[in-house]
């Protein structure tokens, strides 16, 4: 931290926010059922979204027990998101993290009763999703919003949409992307074509469509940390943005990561895989990217199948999220502050926060 940084009030408590994950394999089932009965998932009436809940649930379930058995038959994310919480805490005196899931324990219910406990003084809503979507973000925190007013829990609170272009975050991500690259072009030959794909969560093309700012932001995350990438190589590596994780039948975004993987088998190019929109391992990276995917490269007979790894708990992660954090607080409570600290509010249409909760609450 520098002199220049601003320092948080004592007893500040920041709730992370991500979607969570099966603690074993007989919540695989009812995790995934809530995942798909969230309106913000799958927009349908409430009488047919129950239904077809169930039906979507089911319809991957066998796949799904498979990915999590892979992983010793639950997800890592929880464990994983406590260790940057405790790394959080060390970076920054006077706070306390508490951690609140979408889907699966802890929820944002019982974690909202935590932090009224604790009695703090002042709530940062900390969403670990670099990029917003109502999907993730939105909807994490209208049911925090929800979980805060059922609690009872007052205490003047600064919401943070979205921190995809913050420099430091951008600088640090850069660091496991240039590592591995160098590995690859140590392996294959300085001569080898390389390809840099940043592997976003996809999003069904209907929700884009309807005002989620989610692609755009997760393109102009990916220029962040390819500045951050040229600054330190002295070149601009060949790159693309790709899409992972198509979860229902519907057209979700493209180019898919699979056909990112065919086109760079057509041009002969190794490829270096990035998970952009996740900031910690979980099934879509340690099972899609470094099973699945990897079996289609070998498939094609890709030169090369390089993973960079999520930053978990990485020191320059969390000290780019400590620095976040710091000046997110220092703008008072308010609605939101993002995009390098400036704040934003109700008013302010560039919030896609401050956007969507007007249309929660209408
Ligand atoms: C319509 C379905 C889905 C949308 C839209 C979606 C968006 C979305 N998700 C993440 C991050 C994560 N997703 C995770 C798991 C997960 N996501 C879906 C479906 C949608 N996600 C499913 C069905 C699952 C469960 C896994 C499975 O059954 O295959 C996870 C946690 C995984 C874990 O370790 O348990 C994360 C994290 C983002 C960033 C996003 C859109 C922006
Ligand atoms: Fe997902
Ligand atoms: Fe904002």
């Amino acid at each position: 931290m520098n002199d220049s940084e601003p320092v948080l009030p004592v007893r500040t408590a920041i709730v992370l926010f991500n979607l969570g994950g099966p603690d074993g394999p007989d919540s695989i089932k009812p995790f995934r059922v809530n995942l798909f009965s969230d309106p913000a998932i799958i927009r349908a009436p409430v009488f047919v979204r129950f239904w077809l809940a169930r039906l979507i649930a089911r319809s991957a379930q066998k796949k799904a027990e498979e990915g999590y058995a892979l992983m010793g038959g639950k997800s890592p994310l929880l464990d994983l998101t406590r260790q940057q919480a405790d790394a959080l805490e060390s970076a920054l005196p006077g706070a306390k993290c508490f951690i609140a899931m979408r889907y699966w324990h802890p929820f944002a219910r019982d974690v909202a009763r935590e932090v009224k406990a604790w009695n703090p003084e002042r709530i940062l809503l900390l969403p670990l999703y670099p990029q917003f979507s109502t999907t993730t973000t939105g909807s994490s925190l209208a049911d925090w919003h929800d979980s805060a007013a059922r609690a009872g829990l007052v205490a003047p609170t600064t919401t943070l949409c979205c921190w995809y272009d913050d420099p430091a975050f951008a600088a640090a991500t850069a660091e496991p992307v240039i590592r591995t690259y160098e590995t690859a072009r140590a392996e294959l030959g300085a001569g080898a074509k390389i390809r840099l794909l940043f592997s976003a969560h996809g999003l069904p093309e209907s929700i884009v469509k309807a005002g989620d700012p989610y692609q755009e932001e997760v393109e102009a995350c990916t220029e962040a940390v390819m500045a951050a990438i040229e600054r330190r190589l002295g070149h601009r590596p060949d790159h693309q943005v790709c899409y992972q994780s198509r979860a229902t039948p519907q057209k979700w975004l493209e180019p898919s990561t699979e056909q990112a993987i065919e086109q760079a088998a057509r041009d002969n190019t190794a490829v270096v895989v990035i998970p952009i929109a996740f900031v910690s391992e979980h099934i879509e990276t340690l099972v899609e990217l470094d099973v699945e995917y990897r079996e289609v490269a070998d498939h094609l007979k890709l030169p090369g199948y390089y993973r960079a790894p999520a930053q978990n708990d990485d020191p320059a992660f969390i000290a780019a999220l400590a620095g976040i954090a710091r000046r997110a607080v220092a703008h008072g409570p308010g609605l939101c502050s993002h995009r390098g600290g400036r704040a934003c509010d109700a008013r302010n249409r560039d919030c896609p926060w401050a956007r969507y909760r007007a249309v929660v609450a209408a």
